[in-house]
């Protein structure tokens, strides 16, 4: 591969490694725990429908439900005992999540799934069996239990297994599972609604079984995740683990990052009490809010419920049960929806899209309820009405079932550092099974009360929980699990609680290489922290972070926007040059936090043309003393600092340049030479720069980390420069708005400039090759577009 192929997936790219079939395998047989949790879900909404199970354990509703034809159909199931039996479970659920996660944290997530699986095989067994109303509580407190634990340790257990850009994909496996789980029961009820006795109720319940043992036998045939073993002490494991799910031998980076995470998860004794610092409070919020809200948005009504209000809408018994099988399956097919977009479109704007659906049908079912029933909940549906409600309530759990339902468990999984994850990961299931018990327990006299209106309710919260998703939820697709402090720090409410140190130079490094930060950070101050990063200890030391980044990476980034216009800092002394605005330091600077400053700060030695104490004051950022502060900028002797990536300003000064009312697109692009090894000719230089990318390749750039090692040391011995092509590529019609594109690729590249990776003193050692000026009198066109590619080479 071209692009020197050791990041063989591409695209976003973040750590080594590709995605195997064995960690595929593994996430979907984990996954199955969701499978228990979906089946009790909808196999008590038709057990609880079903005369002879009424009769036997709840003879009151019964009699209630039978006269209750020509009354108040809103209150037609308002039992507390009959909620307390669907309700009750999640009590035991939200109680054993927090055992869970002492047991997921010191013994692993494995031996918590087996354990969740067991006890809720148990519980399922006294259901079926039940004599009386106390075992059949005592069962379903068992199945909380078993729930509990596999809540807990699933969604983590799939989190920390998952590469990067799949980690949503494979995460919702668990809700995907659940809604299986839900459609399964649906159907089992729907065939035993029909039997006569009690093998109806009993073979419901019994069934539960079915999941549980494929659940636990799956979980006893898994490994546990390398973030865990690595939590455990068990680093040899955990590194031969993450070679097998990633894949690929060299997994350095990842499992550097793994390392510093549970070193610092180490450090934390009281995850509990850690949990309530500052520094947590974005996540904690989060974890509770994400939960909170999934439950608010009235789901469970419909799953817990759905043939009872199916029944209550006037449907017949067996029109009621078919009504949740289609709901049922909706959920699936719907789930299934999020699967292949998550990773691609981002979790917000799942979030916001499935948000805005649910709000307009949770209204058109309120209004049409509402029509036929009135205030008084008399009258009936016509057969019409009927379908139109269910139309709606079918949209409205697609809408739920590709945001919220399997994005309340991925994002609050995915948010947490290490040190604290087990434990967010319990407030978040015990925040979910807290409010779906109270909205299981509550439902049937809300509907009572509240009527129609029900629905509005739901609504309303619906639309709190989309404006929540809107201003404070930062996108976390792609991002790697042990980096998503950055995400935090970047946030524009959440940054101010996230300390700097809590975003290192290797989070940096790593960061840049997953591409999530391309989008926020223009392409100068990328190619900065890039050069940061190659000067800093991280590639003396443990070189393979910077130099596979070096090798592989193509930051091709389009900071050409909207906003930009003119404050493109390579363009700098150009611009100062022929009398154009000089950037301010707000310009260059506002967006960006701190440490990213200090950074830069610190690559150039303070002898840039910043003025950074104005700077600090500028962006209101706080004393540079706070910058310099931090120990991971502070570590550069002086005869590391770099100069522009670009150059010395003096190259700079005769660079090509356009004309001020033109716009600038600077394309970065840093490429690795791959084919140059020692004695071999330099690549000449192009105007394309994939010839200089893609020059013989050397036989062992993708086979790992060895042979790029030595390249890199050869590499350093050599020297090395920087190109800068210039070139016209676009005149700009102004009056149109359209681009035409004009060839003008002939210019001549100029002067080869140093490497900007390499130490100064290292490039001084570089003979100049000599100086070539392009010379394009068209430049003075105001309509016309320069573009700039840098590229990395060596000779
Ligand atoms: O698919 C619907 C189901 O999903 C959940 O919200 C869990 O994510 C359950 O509470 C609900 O019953």
């Amino acid at each position: 591969m071209a692009g020197g192929g050791v990041v063989s997936h591409g695209g976003s790219g973040e750590y080594e490694g590709r995605v195997t079939g064995f960690v595929v395998i593994t996430c979907l047989v984990a996954a199955t725990g969701g499978l228990i949790f979906g089946y009790d879900i909808g196999i008590s909404g038709g057990v609880t429908s079903m005369d002879q199970f009424l009769q036997k354990f709840f003879p009151d509703v019964y009699e209630k439900e039978k006269n209750a034809i020509a009354g108040n159909q809103y209150c037609k199931f308002n039992s507390h005992l009959l909620t307390l039996f669907t309700s009750s479970l999640y009590l035991a659920a939200l109680i054993a999540s927090f055992f869970a996660a002492a047991t997921t944290r010191a013994f692993g997530r494995k031996i918590s799934m087996v354990v969740g699986g067991t006890i809720f095989l148990i519980g399922a067994i006294l259901n079926g069996a039940a004599q009386n109303v106390l075992m059949l509580i005592i069962g379903r407190l068992l199945l909380g239990v078993g729930i509990g634990y596999a809540n807990q340790s699933v969604p983590v257990y799939l989190a920390e297994m998952a590469p990067a850009k799949i980690r949503g994909a494979l995460n919702i496996g668990f809700q995907m599972a659940t809604t299986i789980g839900i459609s399964a029961a649906n159907l089992v009820n729907y065939g035993t609604g029909q039997m006569k006795g009690d093998y109806g109720w009993r073979i419901s319940l019994g069934l539960a079984a079915v999941p549980a043992i494929i659940m636990t036998v799956g979980a006893i045939f898994l490994p546990d995740t390398p973030n865990s073993l690595i939590e455990r002490g068990q680093t040899h494991q955990a590194r031969e683990m993450l070679q097998k799910i990633r894949g690929v031998d060299d997994v350095n980076a990842e499992f550097q990052d793994l390392i510093d995470a549970s070193e610092a998860s180490r450090q934390i004794e009281h995850p509990w009490r850690n949990i309530m610092e500052l520094k947590y409070r974005p996540h904690l919020v989060i974890v509770c809010f994400i939960p909170f809200f999934q439950q608010l948005t009235g789901i469970n009504v419909i799953m817990f419920y759905a043939p009872v209000l199916f029944k209550t809408l006037g449907f017949g018994d067996n029109a009621s049960l078919m009504s949740a099988v289609i709901t049922g399956l909706v959920n699936v097919v719907a789930t299934l929806v999020s699967v292949f977009t998550v990773d691609k479109f981002g979790r917000r704007f799942l979030f916001l899209q499935g948000g805005i659906q649910m709000i307009i049908c949770q209204i058109a079912v309120g209004c049409i309820v509402g029509s036929v029933f009135g205030v008084k909940g008399e009258g009936t549906f016509s057969k019409g009405m009927g379908d139109i409600a269910l139309t709606f309530i079918c949209l409205y759990v697609a809408a739920f079932a590709w945001s919220w339902g399997p994005l309340g468990w991925l994002v609050p999984s995915e948010i947490f550092p290490l040190e604290i994850r087990s434990a967010g990961q319990s407030i978040n299931v015990s925040v979910n099974m807290f409010f779906t018990f109270i909205i299981g327990q509550a439902f049937l006299s809300m509907l009572c009360q509240m009527k129609f209106g029900l629905f509005f309710f739901f609504a309303g919260f619906v639309l709190i929980m989309t404006l929540f998703v809107y201003f404070l939820l930062p996108e976390t697709k792609n991002v790697p699990i042990e980096e998503m402090n950055r995400v935090w720090k970047a946030h524009w409410f959440w940054g101010k609680y996230i300390p700097d140190d809590a975003v290192g130079v290797h989070a940096s490094t790593s960061y840049i290489k997953s591409g999530a930060i391309s989008s926020d950070l223009s392409g100068e101050i990328l190619n900065l922290l890039i050069s940061q990063a190659r000067s800093s200890r991280l590639l003396q030391g443990e070189g393979d972070v910077a130099e596979d980044f070096l090798l592989n990476s193509k930051s091709d980034i389009r900071r050409f926007s909207k906003e930009e216009k003119g404050k493109d800092i390579a363009m700098d002394t150009n611009l100062n040059q022929n009398n154009m605005r000089r950037p301010s330091p707000h310009d260059l600077f506002s967006g960006l936090d701190p440490l990213e400053i200090a950074l830069i700060k610190d690559t150039f030695c303070d002898d840039f043309f910043f003025d950074w104490e104005t700077i600090a004051k500028t962006l209101g950022k706080g004393d540079l003393a706070i910058m310099d502060e931090n120990p991971v900028t502070n570590n550069n002797p002086p005869e590391q600092c770099q100069t522009m990536p670009w150059g010395p300003s003096s190259d700079l000064n005769s660079s090509v340049v356009s004309d001020p009312s033109s716009s600038f697109q600077s394309v970065f692009s840093v490429n690795g030479d791959k084919g140059v090894d020692s004695g071999k000719e330099a690549p000449s230089w192009s105007n394309d720069l994939s010839e200089a990318n893609g020059g013989e390749l050397g036989e062992g750039v993708t086979s790992g980390a060895t042979h790029k090692k030595s390249q890199a040391k050869e590499k350093s011995d050599l020297g090395s420069y920087t190109k800068k092509v210039c070139r016209l590529s676009r005149f700009k019609d102004e009056a149109s708005s359209t681009d035409i594109e004009v060839d003008k690729s002939d210019i001549q590249p100029e002067a080869p400039l140093h490497d900007p990776f390499e130490p100064i003193a290292h490039a001084k050692e570089i003979p100049k090759p000599e100086h070539h000026l392009p010379v394009v009198s068209d430049l003075d066109n105001p309509l016309l577009e320069a573009r700039c590619e840098f590229s990395y080479g060596v000779f």
